[in-house]
């Protein structure tokens, strides 16, 4: 089994208790009353490049990265420092997530969040809904074509953006064809867990010019997020970089500086 196979496998296990306990004609009634999700392209499109600041407490490549006793707090940081997007992890086995940590940060912070997780069921984007996120990941290498077009239809339908995450041309041409409007490709590759930050600049070119484009993954400093803007990127998101630096807030403010200073090469559209 491939690791992201391997994550897949425990999400659904973790995903069919939460299902007997809240059945999903209940959720879907109980998100529907939840506040209206924000606007994400709007927050997404204010000018320089955007950082989506990830709350991430360990990775299968990685192991523990950073103890995070108050995931509040540290999205008020990353609100505070200049993030545009709150990137939290839900997925429990393999990132020590939580829709308690979603929950947390719903709480603290005004901006958009995204439910960074592996969603493979309609059930979980209601509950993205429910718990305060406005954007939802879709990771195209985890599900069937149809699916992905249901999935992103389904989160549309509910008000948030998908972020649709690609790793080569052949998923790009798949999220095109669901109807992607915002596309992340992962440098790290989800079976090998490597990261090959080219890969970005491969495939950023061969994705239309109204796509906004995140760069995900890789980026340690001003100089790789100034890498990615220069192949064309709108936004990074990053995780490790920050959580593991021993200063979010500084180290989140170094690469939003450098995103908004004149210099930097911006996406032309
Ligand atoms: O910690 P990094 O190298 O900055 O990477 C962040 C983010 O790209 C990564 O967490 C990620 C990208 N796609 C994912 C899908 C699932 C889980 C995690 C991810």
């Amino acid at each position: 089994m491939s690791v992201l196979e391997d994550i897949v496998a425990g999400v659904r296990e973790d995903l069919a208790v939460r299902e007997s306990a809240l059945p999903f004609d209940e959720l879907k009634i109980r998100a529907a009353a939840a506040p209206a999700p924000r606007d994400v392209m709007a927050a997404l499109r204010e000018s320089g490049i955007g950082v989506i600041a990830e709350v991430k407490r360990r990775s299968p490549s990685k192991g523990a990265l950073a103890d995070i006793p108050d995931p509040a707090a540290l999205a008020k940081d990353y609100e505070d420092g200049g993030a545009r997007v709150i990137s939290v992890l839900t997925e429990q086995r393999r990132f020590g997530g939580s829709l308690a940590d979603l929950d947390a940060v719903r709480a603290a912070v005004d901006i958009p969040i995204l439910r960074k997780d592996f969603i493979v069921s309609p059930y979980q984007v209601h509950e993205a809904r429910l718990h305060g996120a406005d954007m939802v990941l879709l990771i195209v290498a985890a599900l069937e074509q149809n699916a992905l077009v249901a999935l992103l239809d389904r989160v549309e339908s509910l008000g948030m953006t998908a972020l649709v995450e690609i790793h080569n041309a052949e998923e790009a041409d798949k999220a095109l064809e669901a109807g992607a409007k915002v596309i992340g490709v992962n440098a790290r590759n989800l079976h090998t867990l490597e990261v090959d930050r080219d890969v970005f600049s491969r495939l950023a070119p061969g994705l239309p010019m109204d796509v906004y484009k995140v760069a995900e993954s890789g980026v340690r400093g001003p100089g790789d997020l100034m890498s990615y803007a220069g192949h064309g990127a709108d936004a990074v998101l990053v995780g490790e970089g920050l959580v593991a630096s021993g200063d979010p807030k500084g180290a989140l403010v170094k690469l939003v500086t450098a995103g908004s200073h004149p210099a930097c090469p911006r996406p032309s559209r």
